[in-house]
């Protein structure tokens, strides 16, 4: 990880990426580990002047879940087109699996995957009769094999059973995965997702999340843009955070959860006692509270706190270790909360 100082002057911890070797491996990745994505100084100005994306350096090792958050308006999309060649950048060079893009762009796109507008299907048509002709319309799938390849990407997203049903009977969770078989029509390394889950009820999306799951433990490498943090934590391996077209932090994210503190939670009557307790015990950062006193837990064992609370005649109502969420994570990183509605 490096240290990369921000918008706010605060330093957070970036994978490196930064020019040099695009093809490499990211610090604070395994030694040796791949990028299916890497971008230096990728950035977009429109011709309003407006910077919708500023110098970004991304770093997406092979094999992650990688989950690109970031509030309405943050840079996401812009960021997406651009990877995929649908918008030229202002500035900028980026890799995909290792290629130098635009120029790679012929060698490459057959082995990713990409869903950003979702594709506009027929609702009289079947799931299956609807892959069939988006198929047709790529000049570089081979129709010999189409059968074998869309019977796979449906069984793939488990829409098999629903093959010949309707698309207009699907529910909003049966679409969104067959816009996922769409991009599964063919073998795929990497599987960019623009907020897949965006307009679904939570039946839907908490499909499209297990989807997800079962496509990267599978091997592909799944790049996945949302505005939801616990989605995001839910469902990703490693995370990079956007604000305004900035990048704000990138890494695993159980790295960036460990940047922030375990604390200890005590719900009691007794504040003051429970209070010295814990300062007896050594712990820093207590923090009294109406009916509850928490400590940072740091390498401290609950057990041994509970004991010396029962021991010291506290009476304990609760005892909760408090693990840092990702949001605690950006609040300490950028002093603010995460405005998941932008
Ligand atoms: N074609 C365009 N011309 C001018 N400005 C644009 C254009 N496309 C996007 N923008 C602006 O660039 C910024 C980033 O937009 P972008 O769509 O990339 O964000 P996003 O994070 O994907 O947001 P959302 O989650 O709402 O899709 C926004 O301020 C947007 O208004």
């Amino acid at each position: 990880m490096s240290r990369t100082p921000t918008d706010a002057g605060l330093a957070v911890d970036v994978p490196g990426s930064r020019g040099g070797d695009p093809g490499g491996g990211a610090r604070g990745e395994a030694p040796g580990a791949e990028l299916s994505i890497v971008t230096s100084g990728l950035t977009k100005r429109f011709g309003s002047g407006q910077v919708a994306v500023d110098a970004l350096d991304l770093a997406v090792p092979s094999g992650s879940v990688f989950g690109f958050l970031g509030p309405n308006g943050s840079g996401k999309t812009t960021t997406i087109r651009m990877l995929l060649g649908l918008v030229a950048p202002t500035a900028g060079e980026w890799r995909l699996l290792g290629a130098p893009m635009p120029g790679g762009v012929g060698g490459v796109l057959s082995r990713v995957g990409a869903l950003v507008e979702g594709p506009a299907f027929y609702p009289y048509l079947s799931g299956e009769a609807n892959l069939r002709r988006y198929d047709a319309a790529d000049p570089s799938a081979d129709p010999r094999t189409v059968s074998a390849r869309i019977g796979l990407a449906l069984e793939r997203v488990g829409l098999a059973a629903a093959a010949g049903k309707r698309y207009r009977a699907y529910s909003l969770g049966m679409r969104q995965r067959l816009a996922i078989a769409a991009t599964l029509l063919g073998p795929r390394e990497l599987l960019i997702l623009d907020e897949p889950t965006n307009g679904l009820d939570p039946q839907g999306t908490r499909e499209v999340r297990g989807l997800v799951k079962e496509i990267a433990a599978e091997g592909t490498t799944v790049f996945v843009s949302s505005h939801l943090l616990a989605e995001v934590e839910q469902m990703c391996s490693h995370v990079a955070v956007m604000r305004a077209g900035r990048l704000v932090a990138q890494g695993p994210i159980a790295d960036l959860r460990a940047s922030e503190t375990v604390r200890i939670r005590v719900e009691t009557p007794d504040v003051e006692e429970a209070a010295a307790v814990l300062a007896g015990l050594g712990l820093p950062e207590i923090r009294l509270g109406d009916g509850d006193v928490s400590a940072a837990l740091g390498a401290g064992l609950p057990e041994r706190v509970c004991a010396a609370l029962v021991t010291g005649g506290v009476a304990v109502r609760g005892l909760a270790v408090q693990r840092p969420t990702l949001e605690d994570v950006f609040v300490g990183l950028t002093g603010e909360g995460f405005d998941v509605d932008g």
